[in-house]
């Protein structure tokens, strides 16, 4: 729909199809959008919250992938108005045509989305991908995007050459126009003005809406599927592509000790535990409080946590958490309708809801996904051998454990819920 802050007609299409292998076993029973993220977030309500908070309120998610957890989610956490008919975030599954029975890749799954484009007749079709923690305000490279008269602009930055191979790399003009652009390549080029690193494409696209259904009718004719590897080099020759710097995004609200331009792919268990790190402490570099630029999530209805006692430092608790008495937490995060008993010492962990931590265990650099009952006395993250036996323990040595078979709530022993001690 139009908003009062762009004059555009402008639709969005959410990629919410990717596997995240590398989150395994995050993202064993679901895709990474899905993966929970803070104390209270899944990955896809970052990107969710930017396009809402930028007035970009017709958004289509493109699930794919192990969908369920994300589509229940949606259902749940992302209902805008009924009174508001063209205010909708809505779950497109593939088409399931006969020959395509699944998205084939990022450019195939929009393309199979062609009849919702011409349907709104948009001027502007923002494609973004939902795998990133991150603020932006998208009306500043709708303004670029306009300003510059470009037919597709691609949101970028400068990340360090070491990690350039996993990105689209992208060469410019002095304006910003692109004139090269290279998916994932072995020999990334550094950016001219800094040898230490290289300018990538954040996979957030902007495209004029007859340029997008071209290319992709093109694309499709030419058994091509995929936006970075070849939509996007294809379009070069012939169209104005243009790169947003994301460092010039401006967001109202933003605390002097916050990172400027904050931009994380936590593709990885190490850079998901290190992106907690970051939304953590008494200065975060990402700080999920913003009134101004709220990141929006479930609507929770249950009752706040409750700690009994215990030496808790730096640690952040969702709703219904029962925190029992001697209990030593340290750098934690800790989701919703979690319970922590007597003795327990947790230091650097993610607990995620409906986990029931018994007396004694000991943690350290664990992530505990969904649905789990860690026994009494449990150690884990001190013996690096016997956890590689029954988990996987990161190259950063993170253990984690995988989602438990899911239950209403943690139950105890006497399949008590939260709040009662043993
Ligand atoms: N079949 C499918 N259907 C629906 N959604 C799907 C999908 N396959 C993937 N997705 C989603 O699309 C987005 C992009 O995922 P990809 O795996 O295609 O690319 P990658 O993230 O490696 O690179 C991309 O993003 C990086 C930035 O992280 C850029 O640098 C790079 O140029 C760009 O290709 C993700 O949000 C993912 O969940």
């Amino acid at each position: 729909m139009r908003d009062r802050r762009h004059p555009d007609k402008i639709i969005a299409f959410v990629l919410a199809g990717g596997e995240g292998k590398r989150l395994n076993p995050l993202s064993a029973e679901r895709c990474k959008p899905a993966v929970p993220f803070g104390a209270r977030y899944r990955i896809v309500d970052f990107v969710l919250s930017n396009l809402i908070n930028s007035g970009i309120n017709s958004v289509y998610l493109l699930v794919q992938y192990k969908s369920q957890e994300l589509i229940e989610h949606i259902r749940k956490a992302w209902v805008i108005s009924p009174l508001l008919p063209s205010q909708f975030v809505t779950v497109v599954p593939p088409e399931m045509h006969k020959e395509t029975l699944q998205f084939k890749g990022t450019a195939d799954a929009v393309y199979q989305g062609l009849r919702l484009i011409e349907s709104h007749q948009p001027d502007i079709v923002a494609v973004f991908g939902a795998d990133h923690i991150y603020r932006m305000d998208i009306n500043q490279m709708v303004l670029f995007h306009r300003e510059h008269q470009a037919d597709v602009t691609v949101a970028a930055l400068p990340i360090p050459i070491e990690q350039a191979s996993s990105f689209g790399i992208i060469g410019t003009d002095a304006d910003g126009r692109i004139c090269e652009f290279q998916e994932k390549p072995s020999a990334p080029k550094p950016m001219p003005s800094d040898p230490g690193r290289a300018y990538a494409s954040m996979g957030n696209y902007l495209f004029n809406t007859e340029v997008l259904i071209e290319a992709l009718r093109e694309a499709h004719r030419l058994g091509e599927t995929d936006f970075g590897r070849h939509v996007l080099p294809r379009l070069m020759a012939s169209q104005r592509l243009y790169a947003y710097d994301f460092s010039t995004n401006e967001i109202p609200g933003i605390k002097p000790y916050e990172e400027v331009g904050y931009w994380r792919d936590v593709g990885t268990i190490d850079a998901y535990f290190g992106a907690h790190r970051d939304v953590m402490g008494e200065n975060p570099r990402f700080d999920a409080f913003n009134p101004q630029w709220p990141i929006f999530s479930s609507n929770y209805q249950g009752p706040v946590a409750r700690i009994l006692g215990g030496e808790i430092e730096n640690s952040l608790f969702g709703a219904a958490c029962v925190i029992h008495k001697n209990t030593r937490i340290h750098n934690c995060m800790v989701r919703r309708e979690t319970v922590i008993e007597e003795g327990a010492e947790l230091e650097d962990c993610i607990i995620m809801d409906y986990v029931r931590i018994g007396r004694n265990a000991r943690l350290r650099h664990v992530i505990i996904d969904r649905h789990n009952t860690i026994e009494p006395n449990t150690q884990l993250g001190y013996d690096r051998e016997a956890d590689n036996e029954k988990y996987v323990v990161s190259p950063g040595g993170i253990v984690v454990v995988p989602m438990g078979k899911i239950n209403s709530f943690a139950r105890d022993s006497r399949g008590r819920g939260p709040g009662y001690a043993e």
